[in-house]
């Protein structure tokens, strides 16, 4: 397990900001931390990333523990703040230097190391700029060499694409997708399309408290309870709600109105009825001309959670 959450609480004053989460991250996984504004996101990420004692709880980076190790949890940690505080008067290469420096890279790697980012974050044509010369893009690719210039297990990234142009945000996310092929990255946002084009997982945060964890998928169909599909069926003769109605996994049929053959079929809870649809128009002898699923929008499930 690459990160244990257990119990974490932040308390400002009387406000809880993070109130009693926990949740597992395995090895390589790609999480998406998705919140309104004022969630409790970076509240999370300062906490594992040790930037901010919790009030309760603890957290385990791969084993080590930010209470008791700190320092063990740092090395393995690559961390992307908000905002991106750089040193814009620095040239890139001499502040990637300065960070692997304060990280700890052994001097004698630092030069492979430096040139090995400016590689894989793609800094290779403005490598000779200072960091105030370079669009906000191209900032960001130095938060994020900065982040890895130690080789961390863990990236940890805050809201990494806030205040790109979409361009941009296509390149950043691209760059995210490959690192997340080595690492295990978790990125906070609280654009939905960004976390279902980057992550393998979402966990959705409002209030201090985590009300959502899975897949798009899984969360669309918790949503969604029960399976709804559209079908078209053409037939020349049977009764074909009636038919549909008698199989074992579907609960209701309704005729769609001013479309002939066209229902909507609801499955019974944690069934899905797509084969046996498939397997009566079969038996029947009907066409089966069209079966879609009809999905609940990521969106509405995040509204409904968070609001
Ligand atoms: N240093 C602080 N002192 C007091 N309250 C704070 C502090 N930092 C954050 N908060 C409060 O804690 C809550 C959670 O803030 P946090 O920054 O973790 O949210 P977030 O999900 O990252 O939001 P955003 O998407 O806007 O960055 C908010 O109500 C915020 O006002």
């Amino acid at each position: 397990m690459a990160i244990v959450v257990e119990n974490l609480t932040k308390k400002y004053g009387v406000q809880k900001a993070v109130n009693d989460i926990s949740f597992e991250i395995n090895t390589g996984e790609v999480v998406g931390f998705l919140g309104p504004n004022g969630a409790g996101k970076s509240t999370t990420m300062k906490m594992i990333t040790c930037f901010m004692a919790p009030t309760i709880g603890d957290v385990t980076v791969e084993g080590a523990s930010i209470l008791s190790e700190p320092e063990e949890v740092k090395r393995k940690i690559g961390y992307l703040p908000e905002n991106n505080p750089l040193y814009l008067d620095m040239p890139i290469v001499d502040y990637l230097r300065f960070s692997a420096e304060i990280q700890g890279v052994e001097k004698s790697e630092i030069p492979a190391r430096i040139g090995e980012m400016i590689e894989k974050c793609g800094l290779n044509a403005e490598k000779h700029k200072n960091i105030q010369e370079l669009s906000k893009g191209y900032r960001q690719r130095v938060g994020l060499a900065q982040a890895m210039i130690h080789d961390p297990e863990v990236l940890i990234l805050d809201e990494p694409t806030t205040g790109l142009d979409p361009n941009q945000i296509v390149e950043i996310r691209k760059l995210i997708k490959e690192l997340g092929k080595e690492k295990t990255v978790i990125l906070s946002s609280h654009i939905l399309s960004e976390v279902e084009a980057t992550c393998d997982r979402i966990l959705i945060i409002n209030k201090g408290r985590i009300v959502a964890d899975g897949t798009a998928e899984t969360l669309r169909r918790q949503a969604q309870g029960q399976e709804l599909l559209t079908v078209h069926i053409e037939a020349s003769k049977g009764d074909i709600q009636k038919e549909l109605l008698g199989l074992k996994t579907v609960e209701t049929v309704s005729a769609i109105e001013g479309k002939e053959h066209w229902f909507t079929v609801q499955s019974r809870p944690d069934a899905s009825s797509r084969k046996e649809v498939f397997d009566l128009c079969v038996s029947k002898q009907w066409y089966l001309l069209e079966m879609t699923g009809i999905e609940t929008r990521l969106e509405d499930v995040f509204r409904n959670l968070t609001n």
